[in-house]
Order: structure tokens, then sequence, then C-alpha cells
């Protein structure tokens, strides 16, 4: 990934903070922004790379869903040794894909990438052997949670492999607020101030709302997916695998 700016974006004090949202100014920093919130953030995609040498199979599709700026994406295409088969990366941020499309054609690469403008939720997946949702779901409405998991159920091929990774609450309010100070804490050594990181706060309180990893488990066992396993967990983020 090359070089990014520093996230200054809630460096100034807001009269009133806006809803997060993925537009132009993020995608500028977003990089940054990622790898100074997300304790794992380059372990995870590292392991997703990984993951695809060991799942993807020949003539299927791998989807990653909500890529960004397509830092999974890139890591699959480099890991990736199966003949015939296409990377669809999905983004509903116009900037996003704009700037993943840039990312995805400044490298090479022996397996092709597409990058859609889409909402996930309107994405067909076919003759899957890996889906990756890189913190992606946790924007999605809680109510679709499940028509979205069950579709991805539905596409993946026999033996293919669903990446999850998400924020999550902890079921147990005196470990949930343990879990948030250690990520606070992780903020601030990584160069956060207290300003910034309660103006984000208040930024993603409508956008994201993280699930129980009990919930998203249950949510996995009803779709179908008989394993699963928690691989990652860092404070208040973690990251699974499923295999249909
Ligand atoms: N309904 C939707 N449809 C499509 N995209 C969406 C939708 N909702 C949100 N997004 C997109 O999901 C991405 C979430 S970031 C994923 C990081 C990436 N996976 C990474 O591995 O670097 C996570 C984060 O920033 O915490 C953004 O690019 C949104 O535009
Ligand atoms: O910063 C946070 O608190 C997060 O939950 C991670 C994050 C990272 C990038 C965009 C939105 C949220």
């Amino acid at each position: 990934m090359p070089q990014s700016k520093t996230d200054l974006i809630f460096s100034n004090k807001q009269s009133q903070v806006k809803d997060f949202t993925f537009d132009a100014q993020v995608v500028e920093v977003f990089p940054d922004m990622i790898s100074r919130s997300v304790p794992g953030y380059n372990t995870i995609i590292d392991t997703i790379g990984r993951l695809s040498q060991h799942y993807v199979t020949e003539n299927s599709n791998v989807y990653d869903l909500g890529c960004s700026l397509g830092a999974a994406t890139l890591a699959m295409r480099k890991a990736i040794t199966a003949n015939e088969c296409q990377i669809i990366g999905v983004d509903n941020s116009p900037a996003m894909v704009e700037r993943c499309r840039m990312h995805v054609n400044a490298f090479k690469g022996q397996t092709p990438v597409i990058i859609n403008e889409a909402d996930i939720m309107d994405v067909e997946i076919e003759n899957a052997s890996m889906v990756v949702l890189n913190f992606t779901m946790q924007f999605i409405e809680a109510d679709k949670r499940t028509t979205l998991i069950n579709k991805i159920y539905q596409g993946l091929n026999p033996g293919g492999i669903l990446l999850l990774s998400e924020k999550l609450i902890h079921e147990d309010n005196v470990c949930n607020s343990l879990l948030i100070d250690l990520h606070h804490d992780f903020k601030r050594a990584n160069g956060y101030s207290e300003l910034e990181i309660a103006q984000k706060r208040t930024a993603l309180e409508n956008v994201m709302k993280p699930d129980s990893i009990q919930c998203h488990q249950n949510r996995l066992q009803q779709a179908g997916f008989t394993h699963n396993t928690v691989w990652f967990q860092c404070y208040n983020f973690f990251s699974l695998v499923a295999i249909k």
C-alpha cells in the first residue's frame, strides 16, 4: 500500500460531530487511520493472504466485500496460486472505489481483479471459494446481517471459507468497558488525542453497531456453517473463519 497521509480528521473541535462516512477526506488518510485504529490490522491482512493460498481453488470466484482501498484484495492476489480464478472487490463508496482501482492497477498480478461500486447487499455471490468481510458487516444494518451471511453461505462452494473481522461488544458490561478502555489506550499510544478519540466515537455511534462474538457465531451456525473459529482477538476487535 502506498504511503498515506496522517489522519487528522477529528483533531479540531467540531461544534457538531457528523456521522462518519467513507468520503474523499477519509480515503486520503485511510491506511494511516485504519492501522492506528484497529489493533492487528496488518496481521489480519497478512493472514487473509495466507488463507487465500490454501483455500482458493481453480475456476472459482473470490469476494472482498467492503474492499476499501484493496488491502485484502492485493494480499490475496499476491498469494493465490490457483489458476483461472478472479477476485471481485465491492465497495459502495465512490471515492474508495476510485482510489482502490488506482491501487490495483499500480501492481501486476496473475489473478484478475474487478472492483465494483455497489452495495454488498445487492451483489450476487456465486461459485466462491473464499469470501472476505474484513470490518465491513459492522456498517450494515443489524436486520440485514442474517440475509447477508445466508447469501454468502449459499454462494460458497463446499470447503469454501468466509473470513469475518469485526469490532465487538462484550456481553458482560465490565469486560466490555475494559476492552474499550484498552482500545482507547492503543489509540492514545498511536498518537490520537482525547479529543480525536471522543469525536470519532461520536461519529461512529449511529453508523457502526457491533455484535457480540456469540451473536456472530449463532448467525453463522444458523446459516449452515458447521465449522467456525475465532483465530484472532485483540481488545474489542476479532477475526474468525467459517468453513462450509
Ligand atoms: N453496504 C455496503 N456495501 C459496500 N461497501 C460498504 C457498505 N457499507 C460499508 N461499506 C464499505 O466498507 C468499508 C469498511 S472499511 C473495510 C476495510 C477493508 N475491508 C480492508 O481490509 O482494508 C472498515 C473500517 O473502516 O472500519 C468502507 O470502505 C465502506 O465504504
Ligand atoms: O477507530 C475506531 O474506533 C474503529 O472502530 C476503527 C475504524 C477504523 C476506520 C474507520 C472506521 C472505524
